[in-house]
């Protein structure tokens, strides 16, 4: 799975609060990642930190895509627009400085993709709160886009809008786009989600997939580093995933029984790796849905 961005040790505090503290993980292309946790537990932050519109304190943002083209679509959509969406996004287009024909045919094909071919003459002031946050999604995939992020897009909409709406999410995912979101309805997202990243005590917990078949033992992340090749090192153990970090670390995914993690964990050092941290993947249950 190809690795488009990785946060390394990030550090986020607001004067003496903390909202994140020396967290890692990473973003593959083409997958929906649902961040899920309390009120005030870091999702706008953290969204805002991988959109590049926050610095963290410390810590550090590797990108695997020059240029990785991300669009950001805030919480709060602006509401009173006195233009027709082809008004609006001809506009926006023109401040980021796109060739006009550029913006003509991006506009062609948002306004199809996303449905409101019915109402491209129409003033977005007059649209439903789904119709404008479905402007607000095209304004910011105007230009070609990687990575989409999401701050609570299905927040006041009515089922249908949000229905209608993840339907669009999961064209945009086929056609190879990746989405970072929030979201507190997350039953809904379920037919979309690839991952689900937990913030708790200003640490992102990675989460199994929502889709993943049941695990049979407990899943880890065992982020070491070595210099032998991965499959000479565990040669007991199905490794389910595998990333080169910049870091010079490798995350192996794989799922073994906890009773045999002491075991492996043995093995590895037996055989020279370097362990930096073992992560425990929460299974969606405990991870997710139980905490909301
Ligand atoms: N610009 C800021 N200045 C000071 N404190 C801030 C700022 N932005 C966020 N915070 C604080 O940081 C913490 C995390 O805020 P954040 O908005 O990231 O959380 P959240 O998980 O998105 O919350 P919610 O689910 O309520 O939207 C909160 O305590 C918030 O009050």
């Amino acid at each position: 799975m190809k690795i488009i961005m990785e946060l390394q040790d990030i550090t986020k505090q607001y004067r003496e609060k903390i909202v994140l503290e020396n967290t890692s993980f990473s973003i593959y292309a083409n997958q929906v990642v649902a961040l899920v946790g309390k009120n005030g537990s870091g999702k706008s932050t953290l969204l805002k930190i991988i959109g590049g519109l926050v610095k963290p304190d410390s810590g550090v943002v590797h990108k695997y895509i020059q240029p990785l083209k991300i669009g950001y679509v805030p919480e709060v959509t602006p509401s009173h627009i006195l233009f027709t969406p082809e008004e609006y996004l001809t506009h926006m287009g023109n401040i980021r400085g796109m060739a006009k024909g550029q913006i003509q045919q991006r506009i062609d094909n948002l306004i199809e993709t996303f449905n409101l071919q019915d109402a491209r003459k129409t003033r977005i002031e007059h649209f439903s709160k789904g119709m404008k946050q479905k402007v607000a999604i095209m304004q910011a995939m105007l230009e070609e886009t990687d990575l989409l992020i999401l701050d609570e897009p299905l927040s006041g909409l009515d089922p249908i809008s949000q229905s209608d709406l993840e339907g669009i999410l999961l064209i945009l995912k086929e056609r190879g786009l990746s989405v970072v979101l929030t979201c507190h309805e997350t039953k809904l997202l379920e037919n979309i989600v690839d991952r689900v990243l937990l913030i708790k005590d200003h640490q992102v917990i990675q989460t199994s997939s929502l889709q993943g078949s049941v695990n049979k033992g407990n899943r880890f992340i065992f982020a070491i580093a070595t210099e032998t090749s991965l499959e000479e090192l565990l040669p007991f153990i199905e490794i389910q995933q595998e990333r080169h970090l910049n870091s010079g670390v490798n995350e192996i995914e794989a799922t073994v029984n906890q009773e045999d993690t002491d075991k492996i964990l043995l093995e590895l050092l037996k055989r020279g790796a370097s362990i930096k941290q073992l992560i425990p993947i929460h299974r969606v249950e405990e991870g997710f849905y139980n905490h909301f």
